[in-house]
């Protein structure tokens, strides 16, 4: 689908047509960044901002969320019609529909019996026309992601995108207008339209302190910094407001203002959803999925009474002021289920309820934990036990970590040899997905090293030397005279 772009030169005249104020800022083309803020003049140092003019102010008729698409319905019954057929799942998917059949009518302009224009319609046109997302990179620029926490990430949101079109183009389809505006007059709208639909509304939408998830005009053209000089905020009539920080020097005529898209975002989580990686601000975190042992009887059960994606979460602490020592920490709330077993204690059980329905159930110790899933690494303390299942974890997410370790270390090459045109990859895409190889590889080589001081701090504890003493008794007993010396099978 072509989508029409206008000049950020006609920015000004929209905003003035819908009462959205600039006071001292503008709108201008930055250098590698797209469009970004500047003031327009040298804008004087303040403590207190509440009686600070805004330097950007934005009628709340505006913002655009779900209220403002459910609002938008009720003027136009044929895109009621659509969001009664595919919305109200999530805020995300009714700005995606909204955006779409805006998109559309702006690419139709004039030629459509169905959908009703409004600010937006025009406002898209200001907006770039691509993201640096890695779901928007190429299939080649995607293999620089191999061995990284967002290889898995971004090939479960093209499926989950991929699904997502589907559902729209099949109950879309249904709808004769609909199916002649969005498919048939021209077959315009492609899954790479909805890919980028999904990307402007991922990089773009905020949190707002009344009205929650949102896109907001005009503030969406703010970069991020790691030392912001803005930050928006609603006023009691809920409009949006720009101002500066307290404690902000000073902004000269011409300097770039910038808010903070959050301070505790990963490098991946970065790059997900804004494109880029600004190594100054981001927490340095991970998250990468975690598979249930393949020949553990009960992993299914494990699953669905865990109820989550089963995950290991990496993060390095603050640095301690002085020291110099950054610890790391981790956590797999879903490790420490599949480390018990029936021996141990855990047992499943399908009870039947009144109604008929059947209900799977999670004892342990014979007690009913089902709503504590989650919670196996508290329970699990006060196990004779609980040094051996700790020792388990440990091992089992030390293993994780230095499998992704070495995908991450063995795939930095296969791109380069393998790529048939590498000439093809964007720079900007190949020089995030560098750093954030580099910086996932630094913060997983330390966190094995911290399993590994545990494990060795495991292996010494009174009870799981006797326990090892045991089962190295038993499996020698089993294989005749033969001594094992691999006591480190803890799966
Ligand atoms: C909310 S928009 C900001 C306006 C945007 N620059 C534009 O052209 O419309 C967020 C996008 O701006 C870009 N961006 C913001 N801050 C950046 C930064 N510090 N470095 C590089 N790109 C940045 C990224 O492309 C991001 O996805």
């Amino acid at each position: 689908m072509h989508r029409p772009t206008l000049p950020i030169e006609g920015l000004p005249a929209w905003a003035h047509l819908n009462d959205v104020s600039f006071h001292g800022v503008k709108v201008v083309n930055t250098e590698g960044k797209g469009y970004g803020v500047v003031s327009d003049t040298d804008l004087e140092a303040t403590d207190d901002t509440s009686d600070a003019p805004a330097l950007l102010t934005v009628p709340h008729d505006l913002v655009l969320n779900a209220a403002a698409v459910e609002e938008y319905a009720k003027e136009d019954k044929n895109f009621r019609q659509l969001l009664d057929a595919i919305g109200r799942r999530s805020t995300r998917a009714d700005v995606l529909l909204f955006l779409l059949v805006q998109t559309v009518l702006a690419s139709r302009s004039g030629h459509s019996a169905v959908g009703v224009s409004n600010p937006w319609t025009e406002y898209l046109k200001f907006l770039p026309e691509t993201v640096l997302v890695p779901t928007l990179w190429t299939e080649d620029e995607r293999l620089l992601l191999r061995g990284t926490s967002l290889e898995a990430a971004v090939d479960a949101k093209i499926s989950a995108l991929d699904a997502e079109f589907g559902l729209v183009q099949e109950k879309s389809s249904d709808i004769i207008s609909w199916n002649d505006l969005l498919w048939a007059e021209g077959a315009s709208v492609s899954f790479t339209d909805w890919i980028r639909l999904d990307a402007l509304y991922r990089s773009r939408c905020l949190e707002l302190p009344r009205s929650g998830e949102s896109m907001v005009p005009c503030v969406d053209m703010l970069n991020h910094s790691a030392a912001p000089s803005a930050y928006y905020d609603e006023t009691p009539k809920d409009e949006v407001i720009l101002l500066p920080r307290p404690g902000t020097t000073g902004i000269p005529k011409g300097a770039e203002i910038t808010i903070s898209y959050g301070a505790d975002k990963s490098a991946a989580e970065m790059l997900f959803s804004y494109g880029f990686i600004d190594p100054g601000s981001t927490a340095d975190s991970l998250v990468l999925p975690l598979a249930p042992f393949p020949d553990d009887p009960l992993a299914k059960a494990k699953l669905v009474a865990f109820g989550e994606a089963p995950q290991i979460h990496v993060a390095r602490e603050e640095e301690e002021a002085g020291n110099g020592l950054a610890a790391v920490r981790w956590a797999s709330a879903f490790a420490h289920l599949m480390c018990v077993n029936e021996e141990d204690g855990l047992e499943f059980r399908v009870l039947q309820q009144t109604d008929g329905a059947r209900q799977l159930r999670v004892f342990w110790q014979e007690e009913d934990v089902t709503d504590q899933a989650g919670e196996f690494e508290a329970l699990v303390q006060t196990h004779p036990l609980a040094a051996v299942v700790r020792l388990r974890v440990v091992t089992v997410v030390q293993e994780a970590l230095r499998a992704q370790l070495e995908r991450l270390g063995s795939a930095v090459a296969v791109p380069a040899a393998a790529a048939a045109s590498p000439q093809q990859r964007r720079e900007d895409c190949v020089r995030a997905a560098m750093l954030l190889r580099e910086i996932e590889t630094k913060l997983l080589e330390a966190a094995v090293e911290t399993l590994e001081e545990e494990r060795s701090s495991l292996l010494t504890d009174r009870n799981v030397v006797a326990y090892l003493g045991l089962t190295e008794a038993a499996e020698s007993g089993l294989a005749g005279d033969e001594v094992s010396n691999e006591p480190d099978d803890f799966s």
